[in-house]
């Protein structure tokens, strides 16, 4: 059905071409997943189907590719929309109209279908990808979760028989992920057609492939297999491969279900084992103005909490701010973060990060230990004075248009520590995040940030307490070539000239100084607005689902990186979908549902008792509550 006959594809002012001797064949009525590392060719493959390269990404193809015979060089993309429905990595540019209604009904007139098939066929799949709640709602107010349903919605509506998926479930939720992938296998059963799927999260995807083409490097020719066969061999592999591959298991199971059959053996051998925690507790001592390598700098000396009392006043007109205890009285030295409690016995993963079951909050007036660790909140334990956390957020409300977006939130960040947000699309999260940098202003309810009001302080000021990597890159990055975005981050930061360049080399090799990072790979762009951010490094680091687009190494190096600035006092909080990064990162969960706080809890507690939460391996090997493939491989060793 989708044809590459030795395919290469080279860029204007590139020297080498990005994909290269590329043959293969995608037979009708087969999901195939196209996998590699990031900056690798996926998404430039997937756009040859579709026509969009070369017709708007400039350049020259080489070979031919042909979708049910047409060859899509010679037809321009409109004249192949009957067949092929692409959903690309960025929907918000994609979107043609200005509602969800409409949107999903564009695809279909632009075909002439007749307006009762249109109609039917806009409520089915508004049932199908939930989004009957948003129908009315403009495109441009869904959160990132929302925009990717509908686009991929907007695609199944015409029924086309080749469907082309840059990263469908990037920016879902677990669950959402799970329906998109099981309405996918449906349309590929039941009725014949035809997908060319590229995705990193291989733990969502690989058991619906029928085949996997792995594209090992830039410019190495394609392998073309069954996902087992080529998982055996791939540097791309998922949790549940890397501990078949530990535990030995011949063939690798691709599923949960596959390697918890596999398991008990493996169980047998870890019995008795702790898993040791897998990030470090946070580290008691000072805030990272102090211990932090650019403390010369000048902008970022004044980062930590205020001296009690001697703060910012608190911004006036605030209905909750008699009863918000951000008034520190008793806290601790300011710079210094408060003293843990002795860890408890045992080796789980909690072990040095303080009496995380503490189930009540300790006396006010006592500098507790960890307070934004130990105590799992509720709604009515309000705050314990202090000025140890680098942010505080009391009973916050944010209204979205008519959308109450959040309500009642409370919550506390302590230097060192990391924190996932976590909860399906729309629950709130990139709300959260937008309010901790005065994007948006409370309805009711208070946030501070380094003692500061963020909606109410300057940037310049806010820009030292606290950094956002957006959900889409490119809202942050506006120069034209990587290395002036480099060194406009440098100079922002007043970070030594080549720190943002190291940190892009750093996190991911290959990104070129002279590309426009509008040229740049998903994987790509978003390792340069990392590198922007945490160039400055700011006291509060958050990130707005960080591991977009970037492969499984580009994501232990993220880890890596991330876990230094913790121990280095940084606190992060990082909203994701990516069960797998917040085992690996977090040392507490943040549940939001419907702009509420759920849950709150170290991540061990929060994750291993939900089924769409829980990391593969802690599904394979649980009622043991391991976490991460690096844990098992430990206790192995
Ligand atoms: N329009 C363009 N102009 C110039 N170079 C480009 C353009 N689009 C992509 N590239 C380059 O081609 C290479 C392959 O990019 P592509 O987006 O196909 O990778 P990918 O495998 O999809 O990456 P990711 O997993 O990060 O999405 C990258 O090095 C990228 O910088
Ligand atoms: N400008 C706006 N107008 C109206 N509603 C909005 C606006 N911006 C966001 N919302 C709504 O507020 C709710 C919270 O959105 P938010 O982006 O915080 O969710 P999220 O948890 O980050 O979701 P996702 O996981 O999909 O990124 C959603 O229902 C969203 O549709």
């Amino acid at each position: 059905m989708i044809r590459f006959e030795d395919v290469s594809v080279t860029y204007d002012g590139a020297v080498e071409p990005s994909v290269r001797g590329v043959d293969f064949e995608v037979p009708e009525g087969e999901l195939v997943l196209l996998v590699g590392p990031s900056g690798v060719g996926k998404s430039t493959l997937l756009g040859a189907v579709s026509g969009l390269v070369p017709h708007f990404t400039g350049g020259t193809l080489r070979g031919r590719v042909t979708v049910a015979g047409r060859d899509t060089r010679t037809h321009k993309p409109r004249e192949l929309a009957d067949v092929v429905g692409t959903v690309g990595q960025d929907p918000l540019s994609h979107f043609v109209t200005d509602t969800v209604e409409d949107e999903l009904a564009y695809g279909m007139e632009s075909l002439g279908l007749p307006p009762d098939v249109m109609r039917r066929r806009v409520e089915e799949t508004l049932d199908l990808l939930g989004l009957a709640d948003l129908r009315d709602r403009a495109l441009a107010t869904l959160s990132g979760g929302q925009q990717q349903r509908v686009a991929i919605g907007s695609v199944l509506t015409p029924h086309p028989s080749v469907l082309v998926l840059d990263e469908p479930t990037s920016a879902l939720d677990p669950a959402a992920a799970e329906e998109v992938l099981a309405v996918l296998q449906r349309l590929v059963h039941d009725l014949g057609t035809t997908v060319l799927m590229a995705e990193h999260r291989l733990e969502r995807v690989v058991q619906y492939a029928d085949q996997v083409v792995l594209l090992p490097a830039p410019g190495a020719a394609p392998l073309l297999g069954a996902p087992a066969d080529v998982m055996a061999g791939s540097p791309v592999y998922p949790p549940v491969v890397d501990l078949g591959r530990v535990a030995g298991w011949s063939p690798l199971p691709l599923t949960v279900r596959d390697a918890r059959r596999r398991a008990a053996g493996l169980r047998a051998r870890l019995d008795g084992r702790e898993p040791r925690a897998v990030v470090p507790g946070p580290r008691p001592g000072p805030a990272p103005a102090g211990g932090d390598r650019l403390r010369n700098r000048e902008p970022l000396e004044t980062t930590t909490a205020p001296a009690p009392g001697t703060g910012p006043a608190p911004a006036g007109g605030d209905p909750r701010r008699g009863s918000e205890p951000v008034e520190a009285t008793a806290g601790p030295r300011p710079g210094t973060a408060p003293t843990p409690a002795p860890a408890p016995a045992g080796g789980d993963e909690r072990q040095g990060s303080g009496p995380l079951a503490t189930p009540t909050a300790p006396p006010p007036g006592k500098a507790p230990a960890r307070r934004g660790l130990l105590r799992r909140r509720t709604r009515d334990t309000p705050a314990t004075p202090s000025s140890s956390f680098l942010a505080e957020v009391a009973s916050l409300a944010v209204r979205r248009g008519r959308v109450p977006a959040l309500r009642r939130v409370d919550l506390t960040v302590s230097p060192g520590e990391t924190i996932a947000l976590m909860g399906r699309n729309g629950a709130g999260k990139s709300t959260l995040l937008s309010a901790l940098v005065g994007l948006v202003e409370p309805a009711a309810g208070t946030v501070r940030v380094g003692g500061a009001v963020p909606h109410r302080t300057a940037p310049r000021d806010l820009v030292r307490r606290v950094g956002l990597v957006p959900q889409e890159p490119r809202d942050l990055l506006y120069a034209d070539t990587v290395a002036a975005e480099c060194a406009a981050a440098d100079t922002d930061a007043g970070a030594a000239p080549g720190t943002c360049r190291d940190l892009v080399s750093g996190l991911l090799p290959g990104i070129t100084d002279d590309t426009h990072p509008r040229d740049l790979s998903e994987g790509q762009r978003l390792t340069l607005a990392l590198a922007v951010v945490l160039t400055g490094r700011p006291p509060l680091l958050l990130l707005d689902e960080p591991t977009r687009g970037l492969d499984y190494a580009a994501k232990a190096r993220l880890v890596v990186m991330l876990r230094e600035l913790a121990a280095d006092g940084h606190a992060i909080v990082l909203a994701t979908h990516d069960v797998e990064l917040a085992a690996e990162l977090a040392h507490r969960v943040v549940l939001l549902a419907e702009g509420e706080v759920i849950a709150d809890g170290p991540t061990a507690d929060v994750v291993v008792s939900s089924p769409s939460f829980a990391p593969q391996v802690t599904k394979i090997l649980a009622p043991q509550r391991w976490l991460t493939v690096a844990q098992v491989r430990e206790a192995l060793a």
